[in-house]
């Protein structure tokens, strides 16, 4: 649905994006995810067609979206980081408003409103203008802004930024059922667990490029464990090792004759992924800032 292949963005002298390749299936949730500055809303905009990139192509459905902008466009829904909504009109007017902007009109407008608005639990606050709502309640109407016209590719840019669990959970609701329907998203976030409540396969961003790239399960399969162990005697140190055959080094400690009160084999989680990638020493890295 969206394929982006070799984006470069310089402000000034900084790139923002230096070779920036992603590739979003229908129906597949991409969760990009990296560092502040890393290149994520850089991303987003160029995609949404509020940034001119400098080098690079980007396909969205069947079109060019830099020769053909405004027929992609048509097939985008976007929440932008940076709230954007009319505060003086109700949330129906605002939603109203970016419906239209997707060429609904008439009684499919109305129902792709009712839809959006039943998904982010937000009926109850339709007719109230959006400047006297919570925070988190604006959140979830910029979501619905960019879900109302049902486009087939969602660019969603930290959408859960200062949510409660319940406006949480019902936007992470929201994003799976649409992805179901083969809704391709892109999704920025810096909360890895949502990841894992959306199984979403992820692209992991540094210094403007896509430097990782796949499913969950792939991309945590190699990276050890670790086995955690309490002892009988109070006086033996919980023992907390790294391990990539936790029955193997398991059996050898029990073999060794010492007596365990508890174990616990920690599964590598995002957040470990996350550290370890973080962490590693990659190539590239100083090449970043092209005043370097
Ligand atoms: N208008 C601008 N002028 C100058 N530099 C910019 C501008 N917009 C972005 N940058 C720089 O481009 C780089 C990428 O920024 P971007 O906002 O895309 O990162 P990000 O990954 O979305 O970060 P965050 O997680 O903080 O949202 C950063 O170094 C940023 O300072």
């Amino acid at each position: 649905m969206l394929t982006a292949g070799g984006l470069v963005k310089c402000h000034g002298r900084r790139r923002a994006l230096d070779g920036f390749d992603l590739t979003v299936e229908p129906g597949e949730i991409v969760g990009l995810i990296g560092h502040n500055g890393a290149g994520k809303t850089t991303f987003v905009e160029i995609v949404a067609g509020l940034l001119q990139p400098d080098a690079g192509r980007i396909r969205i459905g069947p079109y060019d979206a830099l020769t053909e902008g405004r027929a992609a466009r048509r097939l985008i829904g976007m929440a932008p980081q940076e709230l954007a909504l009319y505060g003086s009109v109700t949330v129906r007017e605002n939603l109203r408003l970016f419906a239209g902007l997707t060429g609904l009109r008439g009684r499919r407008r109305e129902a792709g409103i009712a839809r959006v608005l039943e998904e982010l639990q937000l009926s109850t606050l339709a007719d109230r203008p959006v400047g006297v709502l919570s925070g988190g309640q604006r959140r979830r109407v910029q979501a619905a802004t960019a879900m109302v016209g049902s486009p087939p590719l969602l660019l969603l840019d930290e959408p859960t930024a200062g949510a409660d669990p319940e406006t949480r959970s019902a936007l992470l609701a929201a994003v799976r059922a649409r992805a179901e329907k083969g809704v391709a998203v892109v999704y920025t976030t810096h909360y890895l667990p949502e990841l894992v409540d959306l199984d979403a396969t992820l692209a992991l961003a540094r210094a403007g490029r896509v430097i990782t790239r796949g499913t969950q399960e792939e991309l945590t399969r190699h990276l050890p464990g670790e086995l955690r162990v309490t002892f009988a005697d109070p006086a033996e140190p919980e023992l907390r090792m790294p391990t990539s055959d936790p029955g193997a080094d398991l059996a050898a400690l029990l073999a060794s004759g010492r007596t365990p009160a508890s174990v616990d084999i920690h599964r590598p989680s995002l957040d470990d992924l996350y550290h370890f990638l973080e962490t590693a020493e990659l190539e590239g890295t100083q090449a970043h800032d092209a005043a370097a």
